[in-house]
């Protein structure tokens, strides 16, 4: 049996920006830029894995709201799914595997330079910003925003 191992990334949205990190490795993603997260642990949920991967690279407490639809390949036997998720306490640093972070506004995000997986679901959360019907601006609620297709 083949089993797929989960990264789960975080689309941190505060104020009405979104946090992105650049990768300090592997030297393959090095320079590029992610929704900051990593790999779920067995035993773990997607959220509870995402609320411990941001307090260890980041040195903040964040709360999963709600996954943005869609899975997107990674390297053989990874895939991709991101939350998005609010910013409860502390300011971001770059604690592990990130040498930068930036708070972006909508009209910022092509600013960086993303990793190609991670575009469909930046856009979907910078949509959420725009249309000002992000998760981080209301109640919990246990929909799925949509998401979009990685690029062929
Ligand atoms: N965290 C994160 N990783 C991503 C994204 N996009 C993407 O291709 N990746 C890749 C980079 C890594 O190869 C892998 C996640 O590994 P990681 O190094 O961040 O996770 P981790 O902290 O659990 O790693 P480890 O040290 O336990 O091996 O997924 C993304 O948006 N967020």
């Amino acid at each position: 049996m083949t089993t797929v191992r989960v990264v789960v990334g975080g689309a941190v949205l505060d104020r009405g920006r979104l946090l992105a990190a650049r990768r300090s490795a592997p030297p393959a993603l090095a320079g590029r830029w992610e929704l900051p997260g990593g790999k779920v642990e067995d035993g773990e949920s997607p959220e509870q894995a995402l609320v411990r991967e941001l307090r260890e690279e980041l040195g903040v407490e964040v709360e999963p709201l709600e996954p943005i639809a869609g899975e997107w390949g990674l390297r053989p036997g990874f895939v991709l799914r991101v939350w998005v998720a609010r910013l409860v306490s502390g300011e971001p640093r770059p604690l592990q595997d990130h040498d930068e972070l930036r708070w972006l506004e909508p009209d910022e995000e092509l600013s960086v330079d993303w990793l190609d997986q991670d575009r469909p679901a930046v856009a979907a959360a910078m949509r959420l910003l725009r249309e000002g019907t992000d998760a981080a601006s209301r109640p919990p609620s246990r929909g799925t925003v949509p998401g979009g297709r990685a690029p062929l």
